[in-house]
């Protein structure tokens, strides 16, 4: 240790002369091998590093299958393969009788689910998409898709934004047609979180279209839109001709650019393409986030809720759309629409553009379906009156559907009572447990 201590520099860039030529000795032993260790360390690290570059280079080569790849990380799914590739192409297979294999996003949501066993059990071929977020209990998801999955309807676990994904499905399956159902849902939770809106309602649905106009061939489209987009139009009931450009919340105001978007899609590049504006839809399996159902499960847990009231006109009301019906014009929608006329990207001649009311033309207000959900659980609800927060939410929805009778021969059947008898039976057997926790 001495040595060393000894040849440590007391000025700095200054050795201490060395004092003993047996030290002087071992210092120049140890200061050649030293160099030789360097250099081969070098040329190890620049081996090492080489090497690294060359790999860096290759991943982000903007190939196909490296883009998919990093798509897939950054969006956090998983998909591709060929045993995938298989599942794709046997879901999609269409019966015999049937000439459609339509791509249905959102498969896993709500009315997504609905829809997509209503095209498989007619014969459609039937392919999912559904990126599973978080928005509300992912069990609830899941669960839908397993049903899904016991029809014979694969749901890919994707986003609307991975480009790369939607080429892949695109490449594999010839869509006829595309059901675009996938979207941020929900006109309160716009103030918490408003760029979940944009990102699945505005930049997902125009990836969506991307990949739709370079299809070839390209596929006829029916999406969601929604009755807010009306916002705050006073005059009922709402016809497809009445203002729609006083959005109330930020949800409506993401259909609504839905709406233009597709127009331009439609004109520039010949895709045939139906907006569909449901009015609260509800029904089993519904969404956890929507009134009828959080209502039911405060109502059995014995816990109060909030109906708003509007504070110069009193009654909050909506115009409630069973399911079924909603799937009947879903399905119409689709039959009904006219072929795309673009190939490869390009415009071949003008397209199909429609858009219509889904709702039940009949308003029922909040404190009604309330009672009406006393009656079928069994339980008081403990009502809490409040005024309307002026967070999204409108006044009234009331549908005119004539449009879409004379067109589509839509014609809802289901009355707020006999849905929601349906849909309690759905919710005490899906939560068992409620009723049990339940007040009475
Ligand atoms: O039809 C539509 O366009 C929209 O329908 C619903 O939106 P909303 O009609 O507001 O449905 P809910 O959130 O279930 O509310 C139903 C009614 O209950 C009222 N409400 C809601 C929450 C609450 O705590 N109390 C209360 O009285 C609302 O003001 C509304 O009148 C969906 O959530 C939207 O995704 C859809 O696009």
């Amino acid at each position: 240790m001495s040595h060393l201590i000894d040849n440590t520099p007391s000025t700095p860039g200054k050795l201490k002369p060395d004092k003993s030529p047996y030290i002087h000795n071992r210092f120049r032993i140890h200061s050649s091998s030293f160099s030789k260790l360097t250099l081969w360390c070098l040329f190890f690290i620049a081996f090492i590093l080489f090497f690294f570059f060359l790999s860096l280079l290759s991943t982000t080569a903007t190939t196909p299958s490296s883009a998919a790849a990093s798509n897939r990380r950054s969006l956090g799914s998983t998909w591709g393969g060929s045993a995938w590739e298989k599942r794709v192409t046997k879901s999609s297979r269409r019966a015999t009788a049937s000439n459609r294999a339509v791509l249905v996003t959102g498969a896993a949501g709500f009315v997504g689910m609905h829809v997509s066993l209503a095209l498989k059990r007619r014969g459609d071929g039937v392919l999912g998409l559904d990126n599973f977020n978080r928005y509300y209990d992912l069990n609830l998801k899941l669960a839908r898709q397993r049903l899904l999955e016991r029809a014979g309807v694969f749901v890919v676990d994707g986003d609307i934004n991975d480009a790369a994904l939607l080429r892949k499905l695109f490449d594999v399956v010839p869509f006829t047609h595309v059901m675009h159902l996938a979207a941020q849902a929900g006109v309160r939770y716009a103030m918490q979180n408003p760029a979940s809106y944009v990102h699945s309602n505005i930049a997902g649905f125009v990836n969506l279209l991307e990949a739709c106009r370079s299809a070839n061939p390209q596929p006829a489209i029916v999406w969601a839109s929604s009755s807010s987009v009306y916002g705050l139009n006073s005059k009922v009931p709402f016809s497809e001709k009445d203002r729609t450009d006083q959005p109330a919340s930020l949800y409506a105001a993401t259909k609504k650019a839905g709406e233009e978007i597709a127009h331009t899609y439609n004109h520039i590049h010949g895709l045939s393409i139906t907006g569909l504006r449901f009015f609260t839809v509800y029904g089993p399996w519904g969404r956890p986030d929507m009134a009828y159902f959080f209502f039911t499960k405060d109502i059995l847990k014995g816990k109060q809720i909030s109906i708003f009231q509007d504070p110069d006109r009193g009654t909050v009301a909506r115009d409630f759309t069973y399911i079924d019906d909603i799937v009947k014009g879903c399905l119409r929608a689709l039959d009904t629409a006219k072929k795309s006329t673009g190939s490869g990207g390009k415009k071949k001649g003008p397209a199909q553009l429609r858009i219509f009311n889904l709702g039940n033309t009949s308003p029922v207000p909040v404190s009604e379906l309330v009672t009406i959900l006393e009656k079928l659980l069994k339980v008081k609800a403990k009502r809490k009156m409040v005024p309307m927060p002026r967070n999204g939410d409108v006044r009234f929805t009331h549908a005119n559907i004539s449009l879409a009778y004379r067109e589509l021969g839509y014609r809802p059947t289901t009355d707020l009572e006999t849905g929601l008898k349906k849909f309690v039976r759905w919710y005490l057997d899906f939560y068992p447990g409620s009723k049990k926790k339940s007040a009475w």
